[in-house]
């Protein structure tokens, strides 16, 4: 097969600059995501387990578990994100996006007793999965095989998640391992969990981010990026991640375009951990200098296929390529789209030492309710 012509999108070293392309019309939106407590200052996920009303743990900085095969600490879940502590945190304020759903019971409850939210997970030994790519981490069967953290663990059970989907159970062990990932699943097969786990555990994990790393007070600069084509999509996932980062102290933004920039640069001001953004309002933002993508660890493209389909190319490259963006090798990226479109299939086939991962088109018949 003849080599690709072009570069990819996840590969900054040699690319080419693209034009800006404008940004389509989206229907007006009445509010950024819902309200959130007024926060005075941005407050670094590893420092946001200690109130300003109530005295640190302890004054000498948390242990830190060893860091595992990729710098991620090998000890057990949680950590400092992982709950448990006694004083008042600050996210304890944060709104229960769960509504008037029950708290997680103390005492932890097999993920097998709940109710799933309408997958019949009855076909999910039947799905056929393929992988490809060099020592793939294995597939795990259980949500409790993973070690997420408790906090994440604790959303999970709200969430009513029984067991993970196709997508999930191979996309968040390879993820976790650090590992680039293309995967290709269709719609409503799981994929925001699949990549959302894998970032706030991350996050969760990770070295602590000194303030002054994470810009000045007008500057955001997320530690992951989650791109998606459309208004509608962005805020669907925001909405997720909001649920599955839920007192983690992971604080996750969303920002499209069609919308007012004036609330959502308010929200990138109290800070951001995980930005969902699309393409064309994110340029936008680096433009004014109010992102920074030098911080960036997790780069995810969900329906990158739409992307493409939708022209949004232009603003996809420059993003990846002609911004701060740290290179690949230093950042992690996880392509997620429901066809395989040679132009992807070009790109991360022949640039990208990633995992592929198809799972099979009539995966979408398993999905019904029961
Ligand atoms: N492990 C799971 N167990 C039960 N329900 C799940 C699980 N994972 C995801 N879901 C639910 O399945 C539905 C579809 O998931 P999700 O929206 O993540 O799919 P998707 O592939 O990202 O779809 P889209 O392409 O529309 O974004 C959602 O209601 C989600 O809450």
């Amino acid at each position: 097969m003849a080599a690709p012509s072009r570069t990819s999108w996840a590969d900054v070293a040699d690319a080419e600059p693209a034009p800006p392309a404008p940004v389509p019309a989206a229907a007006p939106a009445t509010s950024n995501g819902p309200a959130r407590a007024d926060r005075s200052s941005y407050v670094p996920p590893h420092l946001r387990n200690r109130s300003s009303n109530a005295p640190p743990v302890s004054s000498a900085p948390p242990p830190r578990a060893a860091p595992g095969l990729l710098g991620r600490p090998t000890g057990g879940v949680g950590g400092r994100f992982g709950g448990g502590g006694a004083p008042p945190r600050r996210w304890d304020r944060e709104p229960n996006p769960f509504g008037d759903e029950e708290e997680v019971p103390a005492e932890p409850v097999p993920f097998d007793e709940h109710q799933n939210t309408g997958i019949n997970f009855e076909a999910y030994e039947d799905i056929p999965v393929e992988t490809s790519g060099r020592e793939v981490p294995p597939a795990v069967g259980t949500f409790a095989e993973i070690d997420l953290g408790a906090a994440l663990n604790d959303n999970i059970r709200r969430c009513k998640y029984v067991r993970p989907t196709p997508v999930q159970r191979h996309a968040i062990p390879i993820s976790l391992a650090g590992r680039d990932l293309m995967a290709c699943a269709q719609t409503g097969s799981g994929k925001t969990a699949a990549f959302c786990f894998p970032i706030i555990s991350g996050i969760m994990r990770g070295p602590p981010m000194q303030r002054s790393q994470r810009g000045g007070s007008r500057t955001a600069c997320p530690l992951a990026l989650i791109l998606s084509p459309t208004r509608e999509l962005s805020m669907q996932i925001h909405e997720e991640a909001r649920k599955f980062s839920y007192q983690t102290g992971v604080r996750v933004v969303v920002a499209y375009g069609g919308a007012p920039i004036t609330q959502q640069l308010r929200d990138l001001e109290r800070g951001v951990d995980i930005l969902v953004a699309t393409p064309g309002r994110l340029v936008d933002l680096l433009e004014r200098a109010r992102v920074s993508l030098q911080s960036i660890r997790y780069l995810a493209l969900d329906e990158a296929d739409r992307m493409l389909d939708m022209g949004f190319e232009p603003q996809v490259r420059r993003i990846v390529e002609q911004m701060d963006m740290p290179p690949r090798g230093v950042r992690q990226t996880l392509l997620f789209s429901a066809t395989f479109p040679g132009e992807i299939q070009v790109s991360f086939l022949f640039h990208i030492s990633a995992v592929i991962l198809m799972i099979y088109k009539y995966f979408k018949k398993h999905l019904h309710s029961i």
